[in-house]
């Protein structure tokens, strides 16, 4: 464990306190376990299974600590309230989760959603991925952006902004939009609805981009918490094309889906073509922009090449 005696130079120049895995697992033993193997199993995204250990030692004692920021943030608007001699009502915390492409946001989004669910003051949490914000494919083909999916300007930021500021506003009801990785579009007909749930999870790529051209805020200006989910380039390339092979062995066969042409390729063609994409677009991405928005985050996830998160990074208060 870092005590404030063992903290390094490094480590007191940091705005951050960075634990081991070691350090971090260790606050798991006295933590219940709400979660079933069962459930766990539920949860993974395409890949293996989770590892129920990794959710014991490094996701579960993470929800806590989440939940222990929504109880410190309540204390805080009790005492604002009876400092103005106000009764404003509670707005959901925001928390934004960020990191390339492939390296596991939505897999870890939909973790926390379970975990905080089952914590006292947090049982109501909701999550949006911010795909839904992306221009249509006619409007990104009209911008000539189709090879830049993903990127910030890919995104329709103002209307992300604008869903992000209603539901800190505390409104009843937002809609966000929807898309289908299937179709690769938009699918105008269906929305996502969020009603003032206690924990709203907003997950994407570019969640920690400072304001655009033009603009003043940005939406992780309204964040309460954020997490950077990092790892070495080259892993997260593995994982992508791993995940790839397994799209066009399952979801792309699906003559619906936009990727069905790559459902013939051979087994060397599809990973080609998964190296072709990754390097075209993804990594780019990864390097230019969504990278350096790391240091913005309130906490970072360093994960290795097995996905077993090897150091956590917390901001200091
Ligand atoms: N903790 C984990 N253990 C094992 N595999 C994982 C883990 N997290 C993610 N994966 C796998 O890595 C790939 C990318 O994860 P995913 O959550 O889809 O990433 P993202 O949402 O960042 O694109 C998927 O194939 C997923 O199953
Ligand atoms: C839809 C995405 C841009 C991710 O969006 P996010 O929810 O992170 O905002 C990405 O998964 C994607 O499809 N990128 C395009 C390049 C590719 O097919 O990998």
């Amino acid at each position: 464990m870092l005590g404030p005696q063992s903290q390094s130079n490094a480590s007191q120049q940091s705005p951050f306190i960075e634990l081991d895995r070691a350090a971090w697992a260790a606050l798991a033993p006295s933590l219940p376990q709400p979660l079933t193997e069962t459930e766990i199993v539920q949860l993974r995204g395409l890949g293996e299974p989770l590892d129920p250990r990794e959710v014991a030692e490094v996701y579960l004692p993470l929800s806590r600590l989440l939940n222990l920021y929504v109880g410190g943030t309540k204390s805080l608007r009790n005492a604002t309230n009876e400092f103005l001699r106000e009764r404003t009502e509670p707005t959901p915390f925001v928390i934004g989760v960020a990191g390339s492409v492939a390296v596991g946001k939505s897999t870890i989004a939909r973790l926390l959603r379970e975990l905080l669910s089952r914590w006292e003051h947090t049982p109501r949490v909701e999550l949006v991925t911010t795909d839904g914000f992306l221009f249509p494919n006619a409007e990104l083909e009209r911008r000539g952006l189709m090879g830049r999916k993903g990127f910030p300007e890919s995104y329709d930021r103002r209307a992300l902004l604008r869903f992000v500021s209603e539901v800190k506003s505390g409104a009843a009801e937002v809609k966000a939009p929807f898309y289908s990785h299937l179709a690769y579009d938009i699918v105008p007909s269906a929305a996502i609805t969020v009603r003032r749930p206690d924990v709203l999870i907003v997950e994407g790529l570019n969640v920690l981009q400072p304001p655009g051209p033009g603009h003043r805020l940005a939406v992780s200006d309204l964040f309460d918490f954020s997490i950077y989910v990092d790892a070495r380039t080259v892993d997260i390339a593995r994982w992508y094309e791993e995940r790839f092979l397994k799209l066009q062995r399952g979801a792309f066969a699906n003559p619906k889906s936009y990727f069905h042409r790559y459902a013939s390729l051979t087994e060397d063609e599809a990973r080609s073509r998964a190296r072709e994409i990754w390097t075209a677009i993804n990594e780019p991405n990864l390097l230019q922009n969504v990278r350096p928005t790391r240091s913005r985050a309130s906490l970072v996830l360093r994960k290795s090449a097995d996905h077993a998160v090897d150091s956590v990074l917390l901001r200091k208060l």
